[in-house]
């Protein structure tokens, strides 16, 4: 796959996309990992990071784990089950790992929480591998 690392605009890690997340990841053992930190800009209910901010950070962070493989995949069908709320202001720690591969089939899981270990949400993704020339 040919993407400008330094260019490229995707909403979660471009480091250019002036609305995006700006996530920079990295491995550590056999998971892909974030931090992030919600501001105001990113709630829904007064005070709760909006649901879908949580499963972007979730579903970048399964996403970056396969890309950093040198995966070309695409996000199929992902399930997303929000523990508690996540408040606004409080680092989240999001970490993505490989749970099984069948065919073009990629099955991973992720998971975000809170400084002090509790669980905000967990995700199980299903990713497609596609040719790379299809992600441009
Ligand atoms: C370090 C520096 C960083 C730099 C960094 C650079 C940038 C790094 C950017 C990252 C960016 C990430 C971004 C986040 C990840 C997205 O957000 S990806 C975007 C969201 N997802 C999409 O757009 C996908 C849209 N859907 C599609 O394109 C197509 O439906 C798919 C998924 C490719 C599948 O279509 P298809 O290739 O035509 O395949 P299809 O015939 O439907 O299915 C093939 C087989 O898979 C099976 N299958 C399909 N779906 C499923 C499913 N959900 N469950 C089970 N089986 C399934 C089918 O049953 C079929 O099985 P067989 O019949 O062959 O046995």
């Amino acid at each position: 796959m040919t993407i400008d690392e330094t260019t490229h605009m995707c909403f979660a890690c471009s480091p250019i996309n002036p609305i995006g997340l700006k996530l920079v990841f990295a491995d550590k053992g056999d998971t892909c990992v974030t931090r992030f930190v919600p501001g105001p800009q990113h709630q829904g209910w007064t005070g709760r990071v909006h649901g879908g901010i949580v499963t972007t950070l979730l579903d970048e962070a399964m996403a970056q784990f396969l890309y950093r493989r040198d995966e070309t995949a695409v996000t199929a069908e992902l399930t997303v089950r929000f523990r508690i709320p996540a408040p606004v202001g409080s680092e989240l720690l999001v970490e993505a790992r490989q749970t099984g591969a069948r065919g073009r089939l990629l099955t991973l899981e992720a998971k975000a929480c809170l400084k002090d270990g509790t669980v905000v949400a967990v995700a199980q993704g299903k990713f497609l591998r596609v040719p790379p020339d299809a992600l441009g």
